[in-house]
């Protein structure tokens, strides 16, 4: 046995005194068919720095550089679409009443794919109201809690609290001490030789002028020596990558876990922002010159300026005022580095989040440019996504504040296997070697994690 080479704190409460404290909280409910009932109840400063274990059912996101951690146990409203669009419909749709003492109002999941057939099966959107949400925002925290439909109002309230003292029974759990996880790859698609060969054939459509830049992508599959456990997964990413967005979303026999660099939007009473991020290279203590080397490369920069126009392009109808820097700067992540542009603004009179991430998704850092014979182009070089791979995930509240973060750097985990995928976007320079070599270094993120999940 070795121990974890990370050591959440464990929360100090007093389990007992915050349950007698809801239950005298939680106010008479009154549930009513087609509606959604929420009720938030502060619990003041509770610091909870770890993913609750041995739960099933939990969706979570987590901003650790932000001090941002949405834990949703169990759902109220599960629904989940054939069409990404339905999901923003569905959001619209929502009869969704809110009681209660706090100022944050009740939060939603959501999701979908890259677009077409997942490969992995997953629902092509959903949407997901936690039964029971702890948050905890700037150091305050509060649970809200939620039922959809018709209900007898005391049953529902019993259910709420017997919620809470599952998660909060879990929360103060430690990870159990496991050994390392030692890592096989058991699958590879495609193998490197035809990935070689879809860069080539990519590079020559870009020669011809069919597309200006396609992203293509590689998965691999991972047998592990034990099971993997989806909250050490997320607590070892949240960790080594406290600026990225860690969410776990559970399928059932499947949990998908990542630690996304990527924003695809995000808003806050009005102000939106989303980042381009495309080219890459190593990161390396010992080779310091290799992030002036990423800021001068010409095709790093086209790849990014690609997806800078996209973005600014998407928002630009949307936006009263649009911020796009002259200059991508550097983000370094680990043992990688990519050029960054944050792009952000001020929505004008109604326009909101999701109509934003519509026009934002697929951008050219997972799809290509032009879209369309991007796309058509992933098709005929038989390009699959699976498990949302470059979809998007993330939260949006009653207001319509939220965030949605491209799926990357991502595992799809069932038992002893976990599924990952990389990809990076092919321009008219790119070398098949160098490409696979970035696939392989973005897969890395995820590999390291993996070992002690
Ligand atoms: C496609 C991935 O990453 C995207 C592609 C990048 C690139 O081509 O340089 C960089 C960041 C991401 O936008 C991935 O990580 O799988």
């Amino acid at each position: 046995m070795i121990p974890a080479p990370f050591a959440p704190d464990l929360p100090s409460f007093d389990r007992r005194r915050l349950l007698a404290m809801l239950e005298q909280r939680l106010p008479d409910v009154f549930p009513a068919a087609g509606a959604v009932i929420s009720v938030s109840v502060p619990l003041g400063e509770m610091a909870i720095s770890t993913m609750p274990l041995h739960l099933p059912d939990i969706w979570s996101w987590a901003r650790p550089a932000e001090g941002l951690t949405l834990i949703g146990l169990g759902a109220a409203l599960h629904r989940e679409f054939a069409e990404s669009a339905a999901l923003a419909a569905a959001v619209r749709g929502l009869d969704w009443r809110w009681m209660g003492t706090g100022d944050d109002p009740p939060v939603s999941f959501l999701g979908h794919g890259f677009g077409g057939e997942d490969s992995a099966g997953l629902p092509c959107g959903l949407l997901r109201i936690p039964r029971l949400l702890l948050r905890q925002r700037a150091g305050r925290t509060d649970m809200v809690f939620s039922h959809a439909g018709e209900g007898d109002g005391e049953a529902v309230r019993r259910d709420w609290l017997d919620a809470a003292d599952r998660l909060l029974l879990a929360l103060l759990t430690p990870m159990p001490e496991l050994s390392e996880n030692c890592l096989t790859r058991v699958d590879e698609t495609p193998d490197a030789e035809t990935f070689h060969h879809r860069v080539r054939a990519a590079t020559r459509a870009i020669g011809a002028g069919d597309v200006e830049k396609v992203v293509l992508s590689r998965r691999v599959t991972m047998a592990g020596s034990r099971p993997f456990v989806p909250a050490r997964l997320a607590a070892a990413l949240a960790e080594q990558h406290p600026t990225c967005a860690i969410f776990t979303a559970d399928f059932g026999s499947r949990v998908l876990v990542a630690a996304s660099p990527e924003r695809l939007v995000a808003c806050h009473g009005g102000r939106i922002e989303s980042y381009a991020l495309a080219g890459t290279a190593r990161c390396d203590a010992d080779d310091p010159f290799l992030g002036g080397r990423l800021l001068c490369s010409a095709k790093d920069r086209l790849e990014h300026r690609l997806v800078v126009g996209w973005i600014a392009d998407a928002l630009g109808g949307l936006c009263e005022t649009l911020d796009v820097p002259a200059e991508p700067k550097r983000m370094t992540l680990g043992k990688l580095q990519h050029l960054w542009t944050p792009i952000s603004g001020t929505l004008r009179e109604g326009a909101d989040l999701l109509q934003a991430a519509e026009r934002l998704h697929p951008t050219p850092a997972v799809a290509g440019l032009p879209l369309i014979a991007a796309r058509k182009l992933l098709e005929t070089l038989g390009e699959s996504r699976s498990g949302w791979y470059t979809g998007a995930t993330g939260w949006i509240d009653r207001r319509g504040d939220g965030e949605l973060a491209v799926v990357l750097r991502c595992a799809l985990l069932n038992g002893y296997l976990a599924e990952l995928a990389a990809g990076g976007g092919i321009v008219a320079a790119s070398q098949p070697e160098a490409e696979f070599a970035e696939t392989e270094l973005k897969l890395q993120t995820m590999l390291d994690a993996l070992r002690v999940a």
